[in-house]
């Protein structure tokens, strides 16, 4: 069985797993044919990009390295707390490597600020960002998102690697938690 059982905790579900997978596949076809020429590496930041990293991955036809990356920007509530930093460094030297971040989601743009900047002074030759998702305040944040799976509402959101208090990463669709849950 899978994690869809779990669905019924979802008030509502704003994107199904067939609508994720079919988005990851056109940004996939757009990352072989930009990267065609390039040793690509893919950054994932953990614990949220697991299933996105997993997912593009393989809609990937080019080969790829892979990296992670854990950075705390939130404690187990519903807001940034603002405070960045990293419990898990690289284990690859990006210095002239072709680097593509993989985030599940950018909300108020900080955790990514942060990252960019960090990754920057490493000296990698390109150094570009792909997201599942994005909130509405990430739209005013400096930093440059080149792939952009779903825009989504200022809400709350769990499912594909999304959490709330460290449960619902494993539920296939994403979407917002029921009021019971809460409680
Ligand atoms: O744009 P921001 O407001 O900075 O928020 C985005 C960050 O928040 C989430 O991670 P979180 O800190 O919840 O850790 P997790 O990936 O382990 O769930 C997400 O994976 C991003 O890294
Ligand atoms: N689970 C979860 N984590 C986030 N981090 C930033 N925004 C969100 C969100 O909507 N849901």
């Amino acid at each position: 069985m899978d994690a869809s059982h779990i669905t019924s905790e979802l008030t509502r579900v704003l994107y199904t797993n067939d609508q994720v997978q079919a988005r990851l596949a056109e940004i996939a076809g757009e990352i072989d044919a930009e990267y065609a020429d390039s040793d690509l590496l893919l950054v994932g930041v953990l614990n949220g990009a697991v299933m996105v990293m997993a997912d593009l991955s393989r809609h990937l036809t080019s080969h790829v390295q892979m990296d992670w990356m854990a950075i705390s920007s939130y404690g187990s509530g519903t807001q940034s707390s603002g405070v960045v930093r990293i419990l898990k460094d690289l284990n690859t030297d990006i210095e002239g490597r072709h680097v593509l971040v993989v985030e599940d989601i950018i909300d108020t743009g900080l955790t990514l600020a942060y990252l960019m900047q960090n990754l920057q002074s490493r000296k990698p030759a390109s150094l570009e960002i792909m997201t599942m998702f994005r909130k509405p305040e990430a739209i005013k944040s400096p930093v440059d998102v080149k792939y952009v799976g779903f825009d989504l509402p200022n809400e709350f959101v769990v499912g594909y690697g999304l959490d709330y208090a460290g449960r619902y990463r494993n539920l296939t669709d994403v979407g917002t938690l029921a009021p019971h849950v809460y409680s």
